[in-house]
């Protein structure tokens, strides 16, 4: 059994983790972390985990966590930086589901996220959990980077497009739509019902901290320098992440490519990937029909007589976007079944 502590376990991520490690044959809870809910119990907050789980939130201690195999940070951007290396040094492997290792660069980081970073030196042994890209150096990491919500969406959609030099890299565009829980649990007044139900809005369309993060992820699937344009959006719902994204064919692709051959591409590149599904041409995927799930659905569209190939692609921000992601990298981290725990079907309607 995987010893596993939490830290930040109030937070949507943190009872997501909870909601799939319970279940979970191969893990045992040990320690779940709140500064706010120490001393109660975690049922007490999350009553969904009643009869599953019998722990009560403790202060994030890091000698208590060092007595743990493995140690999930679900904490805001930063937290996680200032623990790590003592729990690295004590033999402890780390899941951050924050951004503090996701990107190599340390100015861009700190530029994106305005913070200095505690220990930049880990950054080029972080290894990023995308399991589709990197599943051989997931395997023997000790620190792991968790990918954001929309840069799943958005790298997953782009890949095969990108790897197969179909596209031209310079001229990408992601329209993203996320569900409010993107924004956690400690979100400020612009997420309340009254401020979001009945309306919808884009924001960080100047520029968002995922956008850096994305476009090093599409730069390392080709040679080019990729241009992005990333607009996120706010929805009027609890979970889930639609992204839309526009390629134009190279001008090779666009008299010898149908988009028959493109969707065969797809089908091909994600034949064995468990969590990623693409689904027949003409299909307009739906956020409910990934909502709990740990799938990305993905679907190909072209207009008559466009040069651009539409890719729609959906999760659940909190799953593949986040939590169920995590879960899947520990999988591979500790040599287990890759779908150990997170198999679970969309709930709908
Ligand atoms: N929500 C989402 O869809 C996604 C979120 N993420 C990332 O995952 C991380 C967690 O997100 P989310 O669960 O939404 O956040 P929440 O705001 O919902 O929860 C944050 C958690 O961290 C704890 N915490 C806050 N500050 C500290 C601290 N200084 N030391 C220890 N614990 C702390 C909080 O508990 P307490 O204050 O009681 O200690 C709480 O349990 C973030 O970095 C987020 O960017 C990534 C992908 C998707
Ligand atoms: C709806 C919403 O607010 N979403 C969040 C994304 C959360 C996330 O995954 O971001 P990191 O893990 O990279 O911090 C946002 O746009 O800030």
């Amino acid at each position: 059994m995987i010893k596993v502590g939490i830290v930040g376990g109030t937070g949507y991520t943190g009872v997501e983790l909870l909601r799939l490690l319970v279940m979970h044959p191969e893990v045992d809870l040990q320690v779940i972390t709140s500064r706010s809910e120490a001393g109660t119990l975690v049922s007490d907050t999350y009553p969904n985990l009643r009869g599953h789980l019998d722990l009560p939130f403790t202060e994030p201690d890091v000698d208590k966590l060092a007595e743990c195999d493995l140690v999930f940070f679900a904490t805001p951007n930063g937290v996680a930086m200032k623990q790590v290396p003592e729990l690295l040094s004590k033999g402890v492997r780390v899941i951050d589901l924050a951004a503090d290792f996701r990107i190599k660069d340390v100015a861009v980081w700190e530029n994106w996220y305005g913070q200095t970073h505690a220990c930049s030196e880990l950054l080029n042994s972080a290894v990023y959990g995308l399991p589709e890209i990197n599943r051989s150096a997931i395997k023997d990491c000790q620190l792991l980077a968790n990918p954001g919500c929309y840069p799943t969406a958005v790298q997953l959609g782009f890949l095969p497009l990108l790897e197969n030099n179909l596209v031209e890299p310079a001229h990408l565009i992601a329209d993203a739509k996320s569900g409010i829980s993107g924004a956690g649990r400690g979100a400020s007044v612009s997420s309340l019902f009254s401020e979001t139900s009945g309306s919808f809005k884009a924001y960080g369309a100047s520029g968002h901290r995922h956008l850096p993060e994305i476009k090093q992820g599409l730069n390392a699937m080709q040679s080019e320098s990729v241009g992005l344009t990333f607009v996120p959006h706010l929805l009027p719902m609890i979970r889930g992440i639609e992204a839309t994204l526009y390629a134009r064919l190279t001008p090779a692709a666009q008299s010898d490519v149908k988009l028959e051959d493109v969707q065969a591409l797809f089908e091909k590149r994600f034949k064995d990937e468990p969590f990623v599904d693409v689904m027949p041409l003409g299909s307009h995927p739906e956020t409910r029909s990934v909502k709990g799930s740990n799938m990305c659905r993905i679907a190909l569209h072209q207009q008559e007589g466009s040069d651009t190939i539409i890719v729609l692609s959906v999760i659940d921000n909190l799953v593949k976007g986040a939590a169920g992601q995590a879960v899947h990298n520990m999988n591979i981290m500790f040599g287990l079944g890759e779908t150990t725990g997170i198999e679970q079907v969309a709930l709908m309607p």
